[in-house]
């Protein structure tokens, strides 16, 4: 037995030398998806010393009850309190998930948007990546050449030498089915070879099965126009010698960008380099996917429809170098491309770029950091572009280019604005005024095809009391309910709340309940009880529900068997119908009137791009646009295709304003079930902020507390306030000094939206 004392001594108290030595230890540092800031060491078991790296997940003893938590190791470092340290209880991944430059990207944004490195970094890979999904643990056999001449390949019997030729044509370790299957023989002489050590075992994961891949028939590049041309030259320069830079296509509806972009990627291509192409969710259609498909070997595509099993063999395949060309929505910009040569990003204005949970980045600044880091350059594409991105150009920070035309010399179709306060239809309750009705019934007796945009979804908008004037109310949000006749039921938009529509107020009792406005189901029994002679289809959250039915509804009106396609923002963007010759913008108030910075520019972008689906062929189109603001700047400028008069006048508003994109903001948005404590607690909050932004002199205005524009949401009232500086680095640095002085709460809950797009 050894005496206690000794024991002690080797317990408790390392000898100096042993100190010494633990001291010098490598230590993995790692962080965790949870709202920390700091990375965390800890020792590394033996067995893993030298072979850990950067990117691989691990699990450590976090916490106060040392519970095994998942972390991310994000480098190493030599501690001083090496000895002292909890140890890595197992590393999860044999490689890592990311390389070193996504590390760094994910850092960025940790600092860029207010959040941990691990909440950026849980967000960035994807679940299905994560769980290896669709693959399976697999047996390989390789030969031990040294066993094999040990023992002699001579002597081998006959099955058994055509397992070793088998494996020296396949030139890389094989499955026993593979290798029965080539050398013509059962598991035997496998196993056998196995057991007398000459075949060597490894497992390994495998994709559970490959799958099928439609060959897409190849096409050739289109002969670009003469201003095409000039914007390929201008975008070839920085691609060419290899620097970064921002560039932006300014180029109206129809005018080629797609086709600018993918020239720029032959080129690309050319280098043995990659390019990744994001587009907003909804254009993620299969046509914009066979555009790309049909120009280039190998194109991978991400859209949130994927399985994890497919979006993890998408990733490999991208992390394997084996793609040209990834095209995706917003989280795309993610793709681990190993030589990436270019980012575009079209329809750049579009706000689904933005994520809207933590980490709240914006896909744009993102790819803009990133390209940024690999030295090469990014695409910005719109016919609309945010003033954010306009400005830049005109600073000269970014690179403006511009396409005037459309293709073909096709002209942009005529806008005009109808005044809906003038129309007796309209006044009287009807949707489509006299205007719109008898263009619609030129334009399909003539042959073409009818678009009518309208932002609102369900029967009708407004459940309203005439008796006592009140609004029927969602009891746990601060909104109207809408009526969805073909449901039979009043709903909320943001909660799941549903109930019969009521007969009376439950206010005052009286029966006096009233539907009121227009949405897309109204629009619809309009268009069917005017028109009924043609067909009509309804394109909205509500009918397009299921898996695919937006190309199904997308392939009957390109074939011509629907000739009045109605829908949301759902049909207003990238769509390329040469058929269509009118179209209609049912209100063009809906978002014009709403509290927000941007509604004059998302009402301006709107209407353009909705205008930009019609005239796309020699057949010529037209725009009627009901609105009863008929001269407000917004729809003036959009009118007349006046993108850049719009922009002068709107910029001006926002220097006046302090808003972007001349001042950056972080919106604090907090919420909590008593109303009286998060207004507490957002008080508390902002003067906190408020005074150390005095103390540290940094120039950061905090704008409120006020009650958040939708007060009440899903049953949390919710409170705001902003962060507005010039330079974004100054909210980031007051926000750093402050994090760990915060107030802390568990009745309510905080989040940081930094360069928020929704103001709701
Ligand atoms: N050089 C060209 N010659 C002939 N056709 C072209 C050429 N470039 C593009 N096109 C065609 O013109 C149409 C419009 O092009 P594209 O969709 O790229 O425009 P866009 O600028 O992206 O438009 P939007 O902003 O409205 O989506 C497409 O059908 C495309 O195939
Ligand atoms: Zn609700």
């Amino acid at each position: 037995m050894t005496p206690p004392a000794q024991q002690q001594l080797f317990d408790d108290d390392p000898l100096p030398w042993e100190l010494a030595a633990e001291e010098d230890v490598e230590c993995a540092e790692v962080v965790f998806n949870r709202p920390m800031e700091q990375a965390f060491s800890y020792l590394v078991p033996e067995a893993w010393r030298g072979k850990l790296r950067a990117g691989q997940r691990v699990r450590c003893p976090f916490g106060r009850g040392n519970r095994p938590t998942t972390g991310y190791c994000v480098g190493f470092s030599r501690p001083k309190n090496a000895g002292k340290l909890k140890s890595l209880l197992e590393v999860i991944d044999r490689e890592p998930l990311l390389n070193q430059h996504m590390l760094d990207l994910t850092q960025w944004i940790g600092e860029r948007y207010l959040c941990s490195w691990g909440q950026a970094l849980n967000t960035i890979i994807p679940a299905g990546v994560k769980n290896y999904a669709g693959t399976r643990m697999r047996t390989y056999f390789s030969i031990d050449e040294e066993a094999l001449t040990r023992l002699g390949e001579t002597n081998l019997p006959t099955k058994q030498a055509a397992v070793i030729a088998a494996l020296r044509a396949a030139g890389e370790p094989l499955q026993s089915k593979e290798i029965e299957q080539s050398a013509d023989c059962g598991s035997g002489p496998v196993n056998g070879l196995k057991n007398k050590g000459i075949l060597r075992v490894t497992r390994r994961r495998a994709a559970a099965s490959p799958p099928s891949t439609d060959a897409v028939e190849r096409e050739q590049d289109l002969t670009l126009n003469p201003e095409q041309r000039t914007a390929l030259e201008q975008i070839l320069q920085p691609l060419r010698s290899q620097k970064h830079e921002t560039l932006l296509l300014h180029g109206v509806t129809g005018s080629g960008k797609t086709e600018v972009y993918i020239q720029t990627i032959r080129e690309v291509v050319s280098y043995g380099r990659q390019a990744i192409v994001l587009v907003p969710e909804i254009s993620l259609t299969p046509q914009t996917i066979r555009r790309f498909e049909s120009r280039f070997d190998s194109v991978a595509v991400l859209h949130s429809h994927l399985t994890d099993a497919e979006r993890h063999r998408q990733w490999k395949l991208i992390s394997s170098g084996n793609v040209q060309v990834v095209v995706g929505a917003r989280s795309a910009v993610f793709a681990p491309t190993t030589h990436l040569g270019l980012i575009v990003i079209d329809e750049e204005h579009e706000t689904t770029f933005k994520q809207e949970t933590t980490p709240r980045y914006h896909a744009r600044e993102v790819a803009r950091q990133r390209a940024k880091m690999a030295g090469i350059p990014l695409i910005l594409g719109s016919a609309t572009p945010t003033l954010e991105s306009y400005a830049r150009a005109r600073r000269g920070i970014d690179q403006l280019i511009t396409l005037k035309k459309r293709v073909s010399d096709l002209p942009l179709p005529p806008v005009s604005a109808v005044d809906v306060r003038n129309d007796p239809r309209c006044v009287s309750g009807s949707g489509i005024g006299r205007a719109i009705q008898t263009a619609i019934r030129t334009a399909v007796e003539d042959g073409g095809q009818v678009i009518l945009f309208l932002n609102v979804r369900g029967h009708s908008p407004v459940l309203w009391c005439k008796a006592c004037g009140e609004g029927i109310k969602c009891p746990n949000c601060d909104i109207t309910l809408t009526w969805h006749k073909d449901r039979h039921l009043a709903m909320c938009h943001t909660c799941e709340f549903a109930i019969d529509p009521p007969k009376t107020c439950p206010r005052c009792g009286h029966a006096a309940v009233r539907y009121f406005g227009i949405g897309t189901q109204r629009l619809e029994e309009e268009v069917a009880s005017k028109f009924p002679r043609y067909k009509c289809l309804r394109m909205d959250s509500d009918t397009m529900r299921k898996r695919g039915s937006y190309e199904t509804a997308l392939d009957a009106f390109r074939k011509g068997e629907v000739q009045i396609l109605l829908g949301t923002q759902m049909i207003a963007k990238g769509l390329d119908f040469p058929n269509v010759t009118l179209v209609g913008v049912i209100d063009a108030d809906t978002i014009l009137h709403q509290p927000d910075i941007r509604a004059a520019e998302r009402t301006f972008q709107l209407i353009a791009q909705v205008a930009g689906r019609a005239g796309r062929s020699s057949k010529g189109g037209r725009v009627l646009v009901q609105t009863s603001s008929p001269d407000e700047p917004a729809i003036q400028f959009a009118t007349a295709h006046d993108y850049v008069g719009f922009v002068h006048a709107e910029i001006q508003h926002r220097r006046e304003m302090q808003a972007p994109p001349f001042w950056h903001l972080a919106r604090v948005i907090l919420r909590g079930l008593y109303d009286d404590e998060v207004v507490e607690f957002a008080n508390s909050m902002a003067t906190v902020l408020r005074k150390a932004a005095e103390e540290s002199d940094l120039p950061v205005r905090v704008l409120g507390p006020a009650p958040a524009p939708i007060m009440k949401l899903n049953k949390f009232y919710r409170h705001h306030f902003q962060l507005a500086a010039e330079q974004a680095e100054t909210i980031q640095k007051l926000w750093r000094s402050v994090a760990a002085k915060l107030p802390k709460s568990s009745n309510v809950e905080y989040v940081v939206d930094v360069d928020p797009l929704n103001m709701r």
